[in-house]
């Protein structure tokens, strides 16, 4: 059973077509790239994904379930977790507070017991910070744990950022451009460590790039977006010498590494 079906899935915004029947099956264990130039509707499709928008039409289907039109929280709750374009975290709060965060909702204990501090609430805080400790070591943040957000390099935010997408225990991870902005030596490093994360915590990956030395790297199987369609799908090899990718990218300043 493919971890994520998407079928003939269309988005419009008025009379922009941002999606137009957009078609995508992920099987288990796999990296998937989603590129394009800008505007050709990748984030709209996270969006889709995750809830944020209602489709226009077609369907969404997660492990086998019809998740198309569900809220967010409850597709999060199911297995589905993202990073975004630009890095949101608690900028003024600690590292680890950042990530602790994620576990509240899902936390088990009641009003009464955070307030008379009882048993119950000691032993579930207790477990939140050591969960919460484990995701930061295996991103390699641990060290930084009581750290303000704010004060870490933009890679280690990115880190962070991934931390927290981590802790709502995804199947399905999907990442918004997580090398953006970075330096080649960066790139590698985020390279490594989406490959860990996947093994380690046995994630399917969809990723949005436009580090072309990220995807080509990384990804299994790329597929290619342009006006809101797919236009081409294949390996990275061949991508990189397809014509029809060349042209959508030809004019519109991006340049395949
Ligand atoms: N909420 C919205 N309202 C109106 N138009 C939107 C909305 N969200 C996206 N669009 C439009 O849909 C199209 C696709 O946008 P989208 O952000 O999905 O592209 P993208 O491939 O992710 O681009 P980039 O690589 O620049 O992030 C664009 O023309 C964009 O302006």
């Amino acid at each position: 059973m493919p971890v994520l079906e998407i079928s003939n899935l269309s988005k419009a915004f008025g009379g922009l077509k941002a999606v137009n029947n957009f078609n995508l099956r992920l099987d288990e264990g796999e990296i998937v790239g989603l590129i394009g130039p800008n505007g050709a509707g990748k984030t709209t499709i996270f969006n889709l994904i995750t809830g944020l928008y209602k489709p226009t039409a077609g369907t969404i289907h997660f492990c086998g379930e019809d998740i198309t039109g569900l809220p967010p929280f409850k597709i999060s709750q199911r297995g589905i977790a993202r990073t975004f374009q630009n890095i949101r975290l608690f900028k003024g709060n600690t590292v680890l507070d950042n990530v602790r965060a994620v576990f509240h909702p899902r936390i088990k204990y009641n009003f009464f017991d955070a307030l008379l501090r009882t048993p119950r609430y000691n032993a579930e805080e207790a477990r939140v910070t050591r969960e919460a400790m484990e995701l930061l070591e295996a991103l390699n943040l641990a060290h930084r744990a009581n750290e303000k957000a704010a004060n870490l390099a933009y890679g280690d935010q990115r880190r962070l950022e991934i931390a927290r997408a981590l802790a709502t225990h995804p199947k399905l991870l999907l990442l918004d451009e997580p090398a953006a902005g970075m330096n080649p030596a960066e790139v590698k490093r985020m390279v490594e460590l989406v490959r860990y994360i996947k093994e380690r915590f046995k994630l399917t990956v969809l990723l949005i790039e436009h580090q072309m030395s990220m995807v080509m790297n990384l990804c299994e199987r790329l597929v290619v977006m342009d006006f809101g369609q797919i236009i081409a799908t294949g390996t990275p090899l061949e991508i990189r010498n397809n014509p029809v990718v060349l042209e959508a990218y030809l004019g519109k300043g991006a340049t395949v590494a």
